[in-house]
């Protein structure tokens, strides 16, 4: 008789003070734990116009040196109201000693990057290392991405892109509150 198994025993934690204990090497993300939702300013050159954007973050851990990372964003009209899906990632950064990041990140898009960068506690910059692209994505060079903690619980994300035949330039800025 074939025995199904029992609900999976290791839940992530979204705080700090939530078990399971963050590994140590988590020590320089910690801060970013949690929910975060806000509002953003997208733009690039290929594009008619600049865009204004909500975006939701979520960074969880198991107990192992890595966050899992999920993001979704919705574009907003004028008066602020839902316009339409946007951009969709989930992936994982691997914590190293010294603060160093990789980070794997897939969108529905058809693109899968690795990135490497630094966490010091109150900013994480990570840089393109790779970009794999499925036969019908669109072209992606590189990406950089900045997210800044202030002391006041504000999460600041900067996102810069190289795609579509254009160098590396601003795409995306948001200000992100954690939801508690
Ligand atoms: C908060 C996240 C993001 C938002 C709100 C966003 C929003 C947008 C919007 C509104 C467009 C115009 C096309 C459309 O209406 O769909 C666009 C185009 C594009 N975005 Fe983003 N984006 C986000 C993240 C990303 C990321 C992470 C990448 C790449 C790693 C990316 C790469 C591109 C590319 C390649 C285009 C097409 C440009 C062109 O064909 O001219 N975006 N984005």
């Amino acid at each position: 008789m074939f025995d199904p198994a029992p609900e999976y025993p290791y839940p992530d934690a979204h705080r700090p003070d939530e078990a399971p204990a963050p590994h140590a090497l988590l020590g320089p993300v910690l801060g970013l734990l949690g929910t975060w939702r806000g509002r953003g300013r997208g733009e690039y050159p290929t594009l008619a116009g600049d865009f204004t954007y909500a975006q939701e973050v979520t960074f969880s851990h198991d107990g192992r040196p890595f966050l899992h990372y999920e993001t979704r964003a919705w574009l907003l009209d004028a008066d602020d109201a839902p316009l339409r899906p946007s951009a969709r990632e989930s992936g994982w950064w691997r914590l190293q000693p010294d603060g160093r990041v990789e980070a794997l990140i897939t969108q529905p898009t058809g693109i899968a990057e690795i990135l490497v960068g630094r966490a010091d506690g109150t900013t994480v910059d990570l840089a393109t290392h790779e970009v794999a692209l499925a036969p019908t994505a669109k072209e992606v060079n590189a990406t950089r991405r900045r997210y800044t903690l202030a002391d006041d619980g504000t999460l600041t994300f900067v996102h810069d892109l190289a795609a579509v035949g254009q160098p590396l330039q601003h795409h995306l800025s948001a200000q992100l509150r954690r939801q508690v």
